[in-house]
């Protein structure tokens, strides 16, 4: 069972909270620190440690003004988190007193921009719609995938920096999305694994429960509102732009004609303390 480390150097970190999908940020710039799988586990656990879906790592930026490595609650590394960029772009813009700041990742380099009082814009980069990009093991219409599990089928498949199954129903308040995401997760169709939502689209606005990739059922899930604006527009549902309701609040999202994902929403600081490293 994995546990807090009991002894070590003092790091101090920072929690925020992108529309409760909540981070552990640990500023590692100017420093060697790396975390194990296992102290990732332990820190993000909520019963034995300070708790979080993803732990961030902010590194120094090279020509961005931060790095930012995520690691999912099971330890997993990954290359995109919308909720956890819009945080980051707020620490950064609040450090250098500027409004906007850039921001490398795995999957390439974003830029956030404040939008007042608590609420950041990142530009979450290119929507892949291509099968080999989300990826999946075989060739496949990714508009409407040859797939279903249970009661979900057709889902549209979407990566956006990570990948994304969203299936559209009637009511995706009555899915039972912690048994059927798991599942789904792990299906050999997605080599990678996959974040899994349901959708139900009212007008231009889509009401979105996530299942997260090496999390589980989140509050909110930024790159999933992305994925779920470009699939249901893909699909002649909506339009390119348009709000997604998520357990934990709203964001706006905007497929730009460049093919690019704009995500703006909230930002919030939750406490600070330090952990031994
Ligand atoms: N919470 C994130 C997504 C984090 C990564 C995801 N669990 C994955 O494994 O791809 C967001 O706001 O986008």
């Amino acid at each position: 069972m994995d546990s807090m480390p009991a002894y070590g150097r003092p790091v101090p970190f920072t929690k925020m909270h992108g529309l409760g999908n909540d981070f552990v940020i640990i500023d590692a710039r100017g420093t060697k620190t790396s975390l194990s799988d296992e102290a990732v586990r332990a820190l993000a656990d909520r019963r034995r440690g300070i708790g979080c879906d993803q732990l961030i790592v902010l590194r120094d930026g090279g020509d961005a003004d931060g790095l930012m490595e995520i690691r999912n609650a099971n330890g997993s590394e990954v290359a995109a988190c919308g909720n956890a960029t819009r945080c980051i772009g707020r620490m950064l813009m609040a450090e250098s007193g500027r409004d906007s700041a850039s921001i490398r990742t795995r999957a390439g380099l974003l830029t956030a921009r404040a939008g007042g009082d608590d609420t950041v814009c990142v530009n979450m980069g290119p929507a892949r719609t291509d099968w080999q990009a989300v990826p999946l093991v075989r060739a496949m219409d990714t508009v409407t995938l040859n797939y279903a599990r249970g009661p979900l089928s057709a889902p549209g498949a979407v990566n956006m920096g990570n990948p994304h199954a969203v299936f559209f129903v009637d009511d995706a308040d009555a899915v039972d999305l912690a048994t059927l995401g798991p599942e789904i997760e792990t299906d050999p169709l997605f080599p990678e694994k996959v974040n899994v939502s349901v959708a139900t689209v009212n007008g231009q606005n889509i009401r979105l429960r996530v299942w997260e990739r090496g999390v589980g059922l989140t509050q909110a899930c930024g790159t999933a509102a992305c994925a779920a604006l470009v699939a249901a527009h893909r699909k002649g549902l909506t339009g390119r732009r348009g709000g997604v309701l998520l357990d934990g609040g709203r964001l706006e999202i905007d497929w730009l004609a460049d093919g690019t994902v704009e995500m703006t929403g909230p930002a919030t600081y939750a406490f600070t303390g330090e952990v031994r490293l």
